[in-house]
This record gives C-alpha cells, structure tokens and sequence, in this order.
C-alpha cells in the first residue's frame, strides 16, 4: 500500500488500524514513550487511559503524523484525523469553512454542510466560531475530523472541558458516528465510567508503554449498574494506582 508519509510512519495494511513496534519517544534525553508495542484493529473502539503526564497525547500526536521526532516503526492509515480537547477552530473563517480547513481541493460547502449535518450542527454552517457554544464548536471540531473520512479517528480528551449534560450528549454522538462509519476510534480519556461506556478495549499506559490491555466486551447500550462493569472499572481504577473506598456497610437493622 502507498504511503502519504515520509520518515518511519507509514500506512499499515488494511484488517489493522494501527500497528506500532518499538515506538520511543524522548523530550530532553528522557523517553516518555518507551519501546511502545501496539496493534490497534480495523474498526475497534479503544480508550487509552493512564495517569496525567504518562504520555497519551505524545502516542496521539504520533499516530496523527504531528510528532516524527521517535525511533521504532508506526504504520497507521492514510485517512485519519484528530480531535482535541479544545475545538481549535479559526476565529475568522465561517463554521463550514473551518471543517474543510487542509483539506485538497476545491472548497465545496455541501461536504462541510453535510459533516456537519451528521453532528447535528447544520444549522450553524455560516455562523463565525465565538458565536458557537462550548459543545457545538466540539461538534464542529468532530465534522472537521469526518470530513475526511478517516479510517482512524484519534480523539484527546474531546469531551473534557464540556458540562456534564452536553458531554453525555457528545459521548452519545461519537458513538454513533463510530456505529455509522466504523472507522478504528482511539480516545485518550481520563475517566474510566466513559471508556466503558463506550469502547471495546481498554488500555492503561504506564512507565512509557501499555502496561494494561483489556476487552470491554459488553453488549450496548451499557448500563452503570452491570456487574461485569463495576468489576472493570474497579480493575482499570487500581491499574492507574486510584485506590476505590471501601463499600459502605450496610445499615444495622434495628
Ligand atoms: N514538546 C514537549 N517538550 C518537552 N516535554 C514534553 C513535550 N510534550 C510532552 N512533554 C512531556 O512528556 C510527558 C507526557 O506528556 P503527554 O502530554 O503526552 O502526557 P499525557 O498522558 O497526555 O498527560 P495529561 O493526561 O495530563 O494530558 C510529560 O512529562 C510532558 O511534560
């Protein structure tokens, strides 16, 4: 297969996502990212946990082609696209202007209308970014990555700085498009209950590399209450050093 890419990442066959070997990745002679071994499937939803500072975002950046600073071999697909946690968009080109940014060719404002469409965002397509909400620019940060049809969608804690509602709503929405288009989603997220809520495997990154690596092979829609849940998250909790308290006991009877 062609590769878009020049330097060590290059475009990885087809039934795999992203396949990384080896991968170091060092700022001021210390790796973060440590001799990293990783295949991501064609399609597969993955969270990537750890604690603040162990490096999710430099694996991101890599996957993204932002970061060629590294040794070790990534092959990931042509078609992939990131979302930040903050939305990034231009403050002085027009909503659907701002989803077509980088992309070749000629600006045709029906493939933004429809992104954005798909995000429930087509009402805004010629409205200027200030005037969005907090959740909205994150939707049109989410058109700006569906545009390009990726086949690998990298989200870094797109959620984060949205209120608790609009964030369930986003959550909810990322889900959806990843049923629609099943491309491989990997989400750098710090919360545990949304990585099981919505992925297929979990993985906890620790001392520059995967140090966890579990399925979530729940049925959808998943509910809080499933045992098999609760034993996840209490699992991934100790795995990124969180110490759960106690259950409270129960109330004597009197
Ligand atoms: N450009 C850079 N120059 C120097 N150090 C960097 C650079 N980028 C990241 N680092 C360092 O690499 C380490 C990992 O950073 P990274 O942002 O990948 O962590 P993270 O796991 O995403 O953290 P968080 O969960 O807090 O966002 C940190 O110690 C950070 O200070």
């Amino acid at each position: 297969m062609a590769t878009d890419l020049h330097g060590p990442v290059s475009t990885a066959p087809r039934t795999t996502a992203v396949q990384v070997e080896g991968l170091t990745r060092s700022f001021d002679g210390r790796p973060v990212i440590d001799r990293l071994d990783l295949t991501l499937r064609a399609g597969e939803f993955t969270a990537l946990l750890g604690r603040s500072g162990c490096g999710k975002s430099t694996l991101l950046r890599v996957l993204a082609g932002l970061d060629r600073d590294i040794a070790g071999t990534v092959l990931v697909p042509k078609r992939r696209a990131v979302a930040f946690q903050a939305p990034r968009l231009m403050p002085w080109k027009r909503v659907w202007r701002n989803v077509l940014l980088g992309l070749p060719g000629k600006a045709d404002r029906a493939v933004a209308e429809r992104a954005l469409e798909e995000v429930g965002l087509g009402h805004r397509a010629g409205a200027w970014p200030k005037t969005l909400s907090g959740g909205e620019a994150q939707r049109a940060s989410l058109a700006r990555a569906l545009v390009r049809e990726p086949d690998l969608l990298l989200l870094d804690e797109p959620f984060g700085a949205l209120d608790a509602l609009t964030r369930l709503k986003a959550q909810r929405l990322v889900a959806e498009l990843w049923q629609r288009r099943g491309c491989a989603v990997l989400l750098v997220t710090h919360d545990v209950d949304e990585a099981l809520l919505l992925a297929d495997r979990a993985l906890v990154m620790r001392d520059g590399v995967v140090a966890y690596d579990t399925p979530v092979a729940l049925e959808r829609p998943r509910t809080p209450g499933d045992p098999e849940l609760a034993e996840l998250r209490s699992r991934l909790l100790t795995e990124l050093g969180v110490d759960e308290p106690a259950p409270r006991p129960a109330p004597a009877a009197a």
